[in-house]
C-alpha cells in the first residue's frame, strides 16, 4: 500500500463507525480508526489486520453515489438517510467488488462509505471511476446468445435474474438475442452480426451453446482471412473477441475447467473485470472435409454411445447423461480400430505428471513461445515432416481426446486432470477391452481422487496431431470404402455385404465432439 502514491485519504463512515479510507492506483482499503488506534504499538500479524480491509481496484465492480431510498446493506430493508446537518451519514456512496467465497466462487458484495460533504463524496466516486476507466481489458459492450432450451431450460431466468443486473451495475451495454432454433448463434455470428461493435460474446448456456458460438467465430474470422477451414495445412487465424460463458447447460465442463466453476454470477464477475483464457481448439478432418472443431472432448466408444443414446432423452435435461451413461456401461460395447498420433515433443509436460493448469500456466506459455519460434524460423512444416507416427491397433470400449481436464460436477478433476488448456496439445486416452468390473473401476476413479490412468488396460498420451479408422477401413478389400457418395443405411449394408469375407463386422460407434454427434468415424485431428 504504502508503495503506491496515495490518491484520496479521508476519514469516512461504515455503518457507523469511522474509518480511514484510502485509495492508490491498485487498491482500496479502509480501516477502522478506533481498532486501529486500540492496536498501536503492537504487532498484528496475519493478512488482514483486525479492523481493516481491502479490495483490488482491478476487482472493484463499480462505485454509485447512494441515493436517498436504497436498501441497506445489512438488513436487506429500505431506509431513509439521515438529513441533519450534522449527521455524517448524510452523503453516502457505495462500491461494488469481488468477493471470494467458496472454492473459485465469486460473490458481488458491496460496501458503502458516508461522509458529510457532497464534495469529497464526489471526489471519491469520480476518482474510483476514473481508476476503473484505465482498466482497458474490461468490456463495455457485448453480444448475448442464449440458448432458452440448455440444460433444465433455466438460461434466460439465469441471465436475467443472476447476471443482467450486475453487467448494469458495470455499466456494461448488451444486445441480447434468445435463440430460436439450433445454429441460430452460429450462423448469427458467421454471417450477419457487426462484431466491431463489441468488446466480446457472452454464451449463456451449455458446452454445445458455446461450441456454436465459438464455430461462428472461428469461421468468421478464417472467412475473413481468406483462411481455408478444409485444409489441414493451413495455419487458422486466432479469434479476436473472447467469449464468456454463462453456465446453463447440462454438463458446462468448458466453464468448470477454464474458470474452476459452474456458477452463473462467477462468470458473469469474471467477464466483467475482463479476465481472459486462451484455449485449444482441435479442427476435426474426414479426408479432405472440414467437420468441427472441439475444445473439451473428442470421445469415441463409451462417451460417443452415450451421447448417441441420451441425443433421445434430450427431454429429461441433465440426468439424460446419467441414464444413458448407465445403459451404455451395461452394454459394454467395444470397437476395433487403428489410433495414429504424432507424440508432443518439448518441455510440455505429461498426462501423469499430476500439474493443474491455471492462467498463466508455465507450460502454456512455454508453448506458445516456442510456437512463436518456430513460426518466425519458418521451420513448422520442416519439423512436422521429419515427426514419426505412433500406430495402435486394438479393440477399444473408449477411445478420448481432452483438450482440457473436462473436469466438471459429474467428474470434478475430469477426463484428463493435468491437460494444459491452451498448449496446443491433447491427451488422447485409449481404454481397451477389459472386463465390466475394470471399466467400471476406470469410471468411477474419474469421480475420487485415484488416478485413472494408473491401470493395464489405459494408456494416455500427449499428442498434437491424432487419426483414427475403424476396423473396417483396414482390409485388404479393392471396394472404395470412402463415404463419397454412399450414405447412412447404404453405406452400412454395402459394407456388411462386401466384408462378409474378411470377416470383420463394421461394429461402429460414434465420436462425441463437445457434446455434438460427428457424422464420420474415421477422422483425422489437429
Ligand atoms: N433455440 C434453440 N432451440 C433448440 N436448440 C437450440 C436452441 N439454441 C441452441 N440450441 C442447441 O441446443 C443444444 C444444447 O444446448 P446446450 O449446450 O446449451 O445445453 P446442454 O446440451 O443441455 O448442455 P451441455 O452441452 O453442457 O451438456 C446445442 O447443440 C445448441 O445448438
Ligand atoms: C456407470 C458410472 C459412470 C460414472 C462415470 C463418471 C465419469 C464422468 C466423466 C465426465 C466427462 C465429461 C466430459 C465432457 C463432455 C462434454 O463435452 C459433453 C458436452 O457437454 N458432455 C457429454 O458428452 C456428457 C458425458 C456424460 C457422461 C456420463
Ligand atoms: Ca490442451
Amino acid at each position: 500500500m504504502e508503495k503506491q502514491s496515495r490518491l484520496l485519504c479521508s476519514e469516512l463512515c461504515v455503518q457507523r463507525r469511522l474509518y480511514e479510507v484510502t485509495l492508490n492506483c491498485a487498491i482500496l482499503a479502509w480501516k477502522d480508526i478506533q481498532i486501529a488506534k486500540k492496536h498501536t504499538g503492537r504487532a498484528i500479524y496475519g493478512a488482514v489486520k483486525a479492523g481493516s480491509s481491502c479490495v483490488p481496484v482491478c476487482e472493484i465492480i463499480a462505485v454509485q453515489e447512494k441515493d436517498d431510498d436504497t436498501p441497506c446493506k445489512n438488513t436487506g430493508k429500505w431506509q431513509k438517510v439521515p438529513q441533519s446537518p450534522a449527521d455524517p451519514c448524510q452523503h453516502a456512496f457505495t462500491v461494488f467488488y469481488v468477493e471470494r467465497t467458496r472454492q473459485h466462487c465469486w460473490w458481488c458484495s458491496n460496501v458503502t462509505f458516508h461522509c458529510s460533504d457532497h464534495s469529497l463524496c464526489l471526489l471519491w466516486v469520480q476518482t474510483i471511476r476514473e481508476q476503473l476507466a484505465l482498466l482497458t481489458n474490461r468490456p463495455k459492450s457485448l453480444l448475448v446468445y442464449i440458448n432458452p432450451y440448455g440444460g433444465k431450460q433455466r438460461g434466460k431466468q439465469i441471465y436475467d435474474h443472476k447476471v443482467a443486473p450486475i453487467f448494469s451495475r458495470a455499466s456494461i451495454s448488451t444486445d441480447v438475442i434468445v435463440t430460436e432454433r439450433a445454429n441460430h448463434a452460429r450462423d448469427h455470428l458467421k454471417t450477419e452480426a457487426d462484431l466491431k461493435k463489441y468488446d466480446g460474446v457472452v454464451c449463456v448456456g451449455g458446452d454445445g451453446m458455446f461450441s456454436e458460438i465459438m464455430h461462428g467465430l472461428v469461421s468468421r474470422t478464417q472467412q475473413e482471412a481468406g483462411v481455408d477451414e478444409n485444409s489441414m495445412e493451413e495455419t487458422l487465424m486466432p479469434c479476436g473477441l473472447r467469449i464468456g460463458i454463462i453456465p446453463a447447460g447440462s454438463t458446462d465442463c468448458i466453464c468448470y475447467a477454464t474458470v474452476g466453476s459452474n456458477d452463473p454470477v462467477t462468470s458473469a464477475l469474471h467477464i466483467i473485470v475482463g479476465d481472459s483464457q486462451a484455449m485449444d481448439i482441435c479442427s476435426v478432418h474426414n479426408e479432405d472435409r472440414f467437420l468441427r472443431y472441439s475444445v473439451s472432448l473428442l470421445g469415441y466408444g463409451f462417451y460417443g454411445d452415450v451421447l448417441t443414446d441420451s441425443e433421445r432423452k434430450r427431454w429429461m435435461g441433465p440426468a439424460r447423461y446419467d441414464i444413458s451413461g448407465v445403459k451404455t456401461f451395461l452394454s459394454h460395447r467395444y470397437y476395433e480400430g487403428t489410433v495414429s498420433f504424432l507424440p508432443a515433443e518439448g518441455n510440455l509436460g505429461s498426462p501423469r505428471d499430476k500439474m493443474q493448469c491455471r492462467t498463466g500456466c508455465s507450460v502454456c506459455r512455454q508453448s506458445s513461445s516456442d510456437k512463436l519460434v518456430s513460426k518466425n524460423e519458418d521451420s513448422v512444416s520442416d519439423a512436422e515432416c521429419q515427426d514419426t507416427w505412433t500406430v495402435i491397433r486394438g479393440k477399444f470400449l473408449a477411445i478420448n481426446a481432452a483438450s482440457m481436464s473436462c473436469a466438471c460436477p459429474r467428474s470434478p478433476k475430469g477426463l484428463s486432470p493435468s491437460a494444459h488448456l491452451a498448449d496446443g496439445t491433447t491427451d488422447l486416452i485409449l481404454v481397451r477391452k477389459c472386463s465390466r468390473l475394470d471399466f467400471l473401476r476406470h469410471l468411477l476413479r474419474h469421480t475420487n481422487k485415484d488416478d485413472q490412468f494408473d491401470h493395464s488396460f489405459v494408456e494416455v498420451y500427449r499428442v498434437k496431431q491424432f487419426r483414427f479408422s475403424p476396423r473396417y477401413q483396414e482390409c485388404d478389400s479393392e471396394v472404395d470404402l470412402r463415404e463419397s457418395g454412399v450414405t447412412g443405411k447404404r453405406f452400412l449394408s454395402q459394407i456388411c455385404r462386401e466384408h462378409r469375407a474378411c470377416g470383420c463386422m463394421p461394429s461402429q460407434s460414434n465420436w462425441n465432439c463437445d457434446g455434438e454427434i460427428l457424422p464420420h468415424t474415421a477422422i483425422q485431428v489437429r
